[in-house]
C-alpha cells in the first residue's frame, strides 16, 4: 500500500499503522497527546487541538484498555470550526505498557501504547536492584516494546562499583542495551542522545528518585514542558491540559506521564513471567537441542503455536527476551549455557514475582 499519510511519520506514524487505519471517508488521523478525563488533546501535522470519544465507540467498547490512551492513533472526524473532533475509531496498538489488573486482562489500564523503546531507568548509586530490573524487563517486552536500560548518577559512585553493575547486567544475557549517564556532569548523556531517533517513541519507567524527570527536563528545554500546557474551553468547564507526547528538537517522540511513575510498582504481573517460563519448559521438549523455534521439525514451542496454546505475539516477545534471534550465530557450547541461563533467569524472576506480595 502506499503511503498515504507522509506528513505524519514525523509523530510515529508508520506503514504498520498505515496498513491497519481503517478509517471511514472524510475521517483523518491524529495521535493521542494527553488524555484528561472524557478529553482528549490529539495531535496532528496542523498541530494540538481537543476531541472526544464518539457515544456509539463508548457503547461498544466498555473494558478500560479499549479507551485511548496517550501514545494511541486515532480516526476522527472534525468540521471545520468545530470545537472538537470526534473519535470514532482507535488503531491496532503496535505495543503497550499495561498495568496488569490481579484479575481479568480485559481490566488491564491502559498506560501509554505505540513506544518503539521503553528506557528502564535505575540509579547506580542506591536503586540499582537486578532483581528489579528484570521485572521491569519482562513486563516491558510482554508489552513487545524494546527495552534498554539506563544506569544514572555514575557521578555518586567509583567507576568499580559502576563496572561491577555493568558485569551484573551482562551476566543475565540479555539483547538490550545498556547505558550510563550523569545528570550532573553530563557524562553519557551524548550517547544517550544518539539512541533517540527521529519519528520512534520512547518512554522512561523505574523507581521514583532515579532521575528521570531530570533527564527529560535534559532534553526537552525546560520551557517547552511549562508551556506545553493546552488550554481550551469545554462545554463551561476550563481546563489545561499538560502535553504527555513530547516531539524532542532531534525528532524523536517521549512520553511522559504520572502512570509510568507508577508502572511496576503494582504487583500481579507474575502469570507473565510463569507464561515465559512455560515456554522454556515447551522448549525442553523439541527435538533438537539447540533448536531456534524458528521452523526445525519436531519444534514442541511452534506445536504449541499451531495448536493454539500461545500465540504468535508470546513467542515473538520470547524470542526477543532470550535473545534468540542471535541464537542461531552462537557455537552449540554457547547454546547450551545460554539455554541454561535463560532458564534460571526466568525461575528467577518467577521466584522473585512470587515472594513479592
Ligand atoms: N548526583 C546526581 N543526582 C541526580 C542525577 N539525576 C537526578 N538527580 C537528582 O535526583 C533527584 C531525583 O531526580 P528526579 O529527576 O526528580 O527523579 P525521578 O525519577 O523523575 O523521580 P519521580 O518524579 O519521583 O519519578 C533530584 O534531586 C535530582 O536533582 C544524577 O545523575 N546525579
Ligand atoms: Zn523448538
Amino acid at each position: 500500500m502506499s503511503d498515504q499519510h507522509p506528513e505524519l511519520h514525523e509523530l510515529g506514524w508508520s506503514d504498520w499503522f498505515e496498513r491497519r487505519a481503517e478509517c471511514k471517508p472524510g475521517e483523518t488521523i491524529a495521535r493521542v497527546a494527553a488524555v484528561d478525563r472524557d478529553q482528549l488533546l490529539l495531535v496532528d501535522q496542523n498541530g494540538h487541538f481537543r476531541a472526544k470519544l464518539a457515544g456509539s465507540y463508548r457503547y461498544r467498547h466498555q473494558f478500560s484498555h479499549e479507551l485511548p490512551c496517550v501514545g494511541d492513533w486515532v480516526c476522527l472526524d472534525r468540521q471545520p470550526g468545530d470545537a472538537f473532533g470526534v473519535v470514532h475509531a482507535i488503531l491496532e496498538r503496535r505495543t503497550s505498557l499495561r498495568r496488569k489488573s490481579a484479575g481479568n486482562a480485559t481490566d488491564d489500564q491502559m498506560i501509554a501504547a505505540n513506544l518503539d523503546r521503553v528506557v528502564i531507568v535505575q540509579s547506580c548509586h542506591v536503586d540499582f536492584n537486578p532483581k528489579r530490573l528484570e521485572r521491569y524487563l519482562v513486563m516491558v517486552m510482554d508489552g513487545g516494546a524494546d527495552p534498554c536500560i539506563l544506569l544514572t548518577k555514575t557521578d555518586l559512585v567509583e567507576p568499580a562499583v559502576l563496572a561491577a553493575q555493568l558485569a551484573e547486567i551482562d551476566s543475565i544475557g540479555l539483547m538490550a542495551p545498556v547505558l550510563t549517564l550523569s545528570n550532573v556532569t553530563r557524562d553519557g548523556l551524548d550517547e544517550f542522545k544518539r539512541l533517540l531517533a527521529p519519528g520512534k517513541t520512547y518512554c522512561f519507567v523505574g523507581s521514583s528518585g532515579v532521575g528521570k524527570s531530570t533527564l527529560i527536563n535534559r532534553l526537552i528545554d525546560r520551557e517547552r514542558l511549562e508551556t506545553g500546557a493546552v488550554s481550551g474551553t469545554g462545554e463551561g468547564r476550563h481546563t489545561t491540559v499538560r502535553r504527555e507526547l513530547i516531539r524532542l528538537d532531534g525528532g524523536a517522540l517521549v512520553i511522559d506521564n504520572p502512570g509510568m511513575r507508577e508502572f511496576g510498582i503494582v504487583g500481579a504481573e507474575s502469570g507473565i513471567a510463569s507464561r515465559y517460563a512455560d515456554i522454556a519448559d515447551l522448549a525442553s521438549n523439541c527435538r533438537y537441542r539447540d533448536c531456534t523455534h524458528r521452523g526445525e521439525p519436531g519444534c514442541a514451542v511452534r506445536g504449541a503455536v499451531d495448536s493454539g496454546d500461545i500465540s504468535r505475539e508470546q513467542i515473538e516477545s520470547y524470542l526477543k527476551l532470550s535473545g534468540e534471534s542471535d541464537f542461531h550465530q552462537m557455537s552449540h557450547a554457547e547454546k547450551r549455557k545460554k539455554d541454561r541461563d535463560f532458564g534460571r533467569y526466568i525461575k528467577s524472576v518467577k521466584t522473585d514475582l512470587k515472594n513479592r506480595d
